[in-house]
């Protein structure tokens, strides 16, 4: 395609070289722009692609899309100069890629808590009503029943366009994926037309990239401000900030609630380990999923997909069949009936609220022993207030390690122990070595006791600099479950 063609509609400062030239593949890394490529120049966090452009064109690069000029301009390289390059990037990419998205009922996911479950929930309720779907989520991408591994929650915006381009090729109708706030920020949904869009909840997370609160809200509400007027924006408004994401949006108003009145209304009539009976407007349904955090995602998908024009007797029919996606509340039974429960609980708020669903199910005569650590280069100032958290719902609590990456694990636990209060010294132990710590708990447990590992849920792997090693709570649960007996 031309890059003419490809920079169609998108604002553009100044330009240098022809906007003929011919472009086959378009990368923002310079390790990977080839022949005839077009390298865009993104300013990131660790260093800044403008450093890369001579490089790229050393790989084949034949034409530039950068925020700066460079001094010396190649007369056989085209250069494209424009505001933002992320965002720039984006447009081109749909350009270039032809538009899949416009072609594909779209829906994105945002929020602290929720958005694999409810994108994930979505992928098999629209695949059980008959459709050919796509999903990009952070456990797994998948096309129908291809999966392509994920490497983000939100991946940028080319590999955005490659794989949606993918999905229409094998025939897919829906795809629901997840938005991070990274995301928002960094671009990576530009050019993206939505079908739909779903907000869960907020809650402290991720200030270490977004400073503060104020910016990490402005950052979800930015995708509700992108959606066109063709699209939904649905929202829990049982969160204070549901209405805020509606306030500047040209989408369809709609809400969901277990509280209050919104679009769709839903109502807990009992939960436990058996699943949730709920009733949703006015239906009486029975679901696999367990705790109230799994009634809302459960509400959004049901919102979604009425508002997708589907039946409603026949959503809650097939909703009512699925299973929760992998390392969301996921058990494992000992032999002698010790429960283990994998979470991916990594905030404060989704630790909370796997803890009170814990408690709500709880007989009183069991022991919670909860095994969690913070992830290492992430937010540091959720660290004291999970151990807090983990704390006031447990008998027992081992501090231990998630994902270090280059921080120092014991400082990651040095902070986590600032949060303990001083009456629970007595029930915590710090274990860096997440195995061990695992072990320990197994230990420590008596049939019937209920041990939550939380922080890593589905991944497989614990990464310490640089390397990831293999590691899986739930296969070391049943490993040590199966020594015990
Ligand atoms: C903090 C963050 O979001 N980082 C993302 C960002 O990288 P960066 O800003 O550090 O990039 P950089 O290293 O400074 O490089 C700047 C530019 O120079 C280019 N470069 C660099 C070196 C070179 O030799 N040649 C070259 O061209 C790079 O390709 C890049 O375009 O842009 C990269 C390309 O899109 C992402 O892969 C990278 O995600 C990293 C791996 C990451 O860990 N991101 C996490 C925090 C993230 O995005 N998480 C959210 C989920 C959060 C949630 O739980 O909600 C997600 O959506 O996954
Ligand atoms: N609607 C919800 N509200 C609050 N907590 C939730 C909700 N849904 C799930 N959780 C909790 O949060 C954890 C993570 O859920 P999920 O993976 O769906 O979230 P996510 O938003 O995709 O997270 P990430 O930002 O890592 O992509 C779950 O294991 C569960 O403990
Ligand atoms: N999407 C989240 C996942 C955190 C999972 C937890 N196990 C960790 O490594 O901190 C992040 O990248 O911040
Ligand atoms: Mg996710």
């Amino acid at each position: 395609m031309q890059l003419k063609d490809i920079a169609y509609k998108v604002s553009l400062l100044a330009t240098s070289g022809s906007m003929d030239t011919d472009i086959t593949s378009m990368t923002m890394d310079s390790r990977k722009a080839g022949t005839g490529s077009l390298f865009i120049a993104v300013r990131g966090t660790v260093t800044d692609g403008h450093h890369f452009i001579d490089k790229a064109i050393e790989q084949g690069a034949s034409a530039i899309l950068c925020e700066a000029l460079p001094q010396n301009l190649r007369p056989e390289v085209a250069y494209v100069q424009v505001q933002d390059s992320a965002k720039a990037m984006g447009l081109m990419a749909a350009n270039f890629y032809n538009h899949p998205a416009k072609k594909l009922k779209l829906v994105g996911v945002t929020g602290t808590n929720g958005k694999t479950s409810t994108a994930t929930l979505l992928f098999r309720l629209f695949r059980a009503l008959g459709y050919r779907c796509g999903l990009l989520s952070t456990v797994q991408n998948q096309i129908d029943d291809e999966v392509i591994p994920s490497t983000h929650t939100t991946p940028d915006s080319i590999t955005i366009n490659v794989l949606l381009s993918d999905m229409l090729r094998h025939g897919c109708t829906h795809v629901f994926m997840e938005v991070s706030s990274h995301a928002v920020v960094q671009e990576r949904i530009a050019g993206l037309t939505f079908a739909g869009g779903i907000f869960t909840n907020i809650t402290h997370d991720h200030l270490d990239f977004h400073k503060t609160f104020d910016n990490y809200i402005k950052a979800k509400k930015g995708f509700f401000d992108q959606l066109p007027a063709s699209a939904f924006a649905l929202v829990n408004v049982d969160d204070k900030r549901g209405m805020v994401m509606l306030q500047n949006t040209a989408a369809r108003k709609e809400s969901y609630s277990l509280q209050t009145l919104g679009t769709f209304k839903g109502r807990i009539i009992a939960d436990g380990l058996f699943g949730l009976e709920m009733d949703i407007e006015g239906r009486h349904v029975w679901f696999k999923l367990i705790g109230k955090f799994n009634a809302y995602n459960l509400l959004a998908v049901y919102g979604a997909a009425v508002l997708l024009g589907e039946d409603r007797d026949e959503v809650l029919t097939q909703l009512s069949g699925l299973m929760p996606p992998p390392g969301r509340f996921e058990q494992v039974i000992s032999g002698n009936q010790i429960v283990g429960i994998v979470d991916y609980a990594h905030t404060p708020d989704a630790l909370q609220n796997v803890l009170e669903t814990i408690a709500s199910l709880r007989n009183e005569n069991e022991q919670v022993i909860t095994v969690v650590g913070c992830g290492g280069n992430r937010d540091a100032a959720k660290r004291p207030i999970m151990a807090e958290i983990a704390c006031k719902f447990s008998n027992k609590v081992i501090l231990t390690s998630d994902n270090p990456r280059n921080e120092d694990p014991m400082a990651i636990l040095e902070q986590m122990q600032a949060g303990v209060p001083p009456i629970d010294f007595k029930k915590t132990i710090t274990i860096e070595d997440r195995k061990e710590a695992i072990l320990k708990a197994v230990s420590m447990a008596q049939p019937r006791d209920i041990i939550l590992v939380a922080g890593k849920g589905h991944e497989t792997y614990q990464e310490i600099k640089g390397v990831k090693y293999d590691f899986d709570d739930r296969q070391v649960l049943r490993d040590a479950f199966a020594a015990k007996n």
